[in-house]
């Protein structure tokens, strides 16, 4: 597989999708199968709301993030069997996971020059990627990777994607889950700068009634007819 890889043209693909639709653990997945590199771009404005929090930026205040958008250096590692997060050289993998970040990533992602910083470091780990890259997240079909050879976008029932986050919070009630789910969504669909929104040219994958399996075998056909078809 990997040697059959490393021959192969590279391919960059983009995976985007509203939260817990599995764009994370699909474009994993995939990624190690075809050997390419993979990047988390939702774990990049996570650290960068890590780092505002930490750094006590009032997160209400759009015009105190854009001012310290630029200080944090955020470096992002690509291999889709240990991807890597840090800031300023500390490895934040798990404090950018807490309720916390998860509650004000929202407000911090929509500044425009968090996004605009975010972009430049995304394309730019996406062209170095010599055998191609899985990059997942919001908007990369639309704003940051718009000439992706493949563009995914995956769905699932909000009622889908609450028991699936429930189930990974333990103990967590599946109504919270679910609203909290859909108050994320809306805020990131509606921001005004590069929204969370399907790309024109994006192949819709609904998972809510497909195992996890199955969306990687799906995802898997799709980049391989479009390296054959390079
Ligand atoms: N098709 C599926 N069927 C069942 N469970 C799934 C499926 N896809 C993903 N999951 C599970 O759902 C949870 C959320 O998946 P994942 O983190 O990949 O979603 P995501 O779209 O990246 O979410 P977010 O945008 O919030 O980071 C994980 O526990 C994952 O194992
Ligand atoms: N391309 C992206 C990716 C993510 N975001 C923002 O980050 C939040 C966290 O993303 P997760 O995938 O880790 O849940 C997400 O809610 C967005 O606010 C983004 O703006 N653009």
């Amino acid at each position: 597989m990997e040697k059959a890889a490393r021959t192969a043209p590279a391919v960059i693909v983009a995976i985007d999708g509203p939260s817990g639709t599995g764009k994370s653990s699909t474009s994993k997945a995939v990624a190690a199968q075809l050997g390419l590199s993979y990047l988390d771009t939702g774990a990049q404005y996570r650290a960068i709301t890590w780092w505002m929090v930490s750094n006590g930026i009032d997160v209400a205040d759009p015009s105190a993030i854009a001012a310290a958008a630029e200080k944090p250096e955020i470096i992002s590692g690509t291999d889709p069997s240990a991807p890597t997060i840090t800031v300023d050289g500390t490895d934040v993998a798990g404090p950018i996971r807490t309720q916390e970040v998860t509650s004000k990533v929202s407000a911090v992602s929509a500044v425009p020059e968090v996004r605009a910083r975010i972009t430049e470091l995304q394309r730019s780990l996406a062209a170095s990627a010599a055998y191609g890259i899985v990059v997942e997240g919001r908007d990369i079909g639309t704003t940051v990777l718009p000439d992706a050879d493949l563009k995914i976008f995956l769905t699932a029932s909000p009622e889908a994607r609450a028991a699936r986050r429930s189930g990974e919070l333990k103990g967590a009630d599946v109504n919270a889950t679910r609203e909290a789910l859909i108050k994320r969504d809306a805020a990131d669909s509606s921001r005004k700068t590069s929204p969370l929104a399907k790309a024109d040219d994006a192949v819709e994958v609904d998972t809510s009634d497909l195992t996890l399996q199955q969306v990687i075998e799906c995802v898997v056909t799709l980049v391989e007819e479009k390296r054959a078809a390079k």
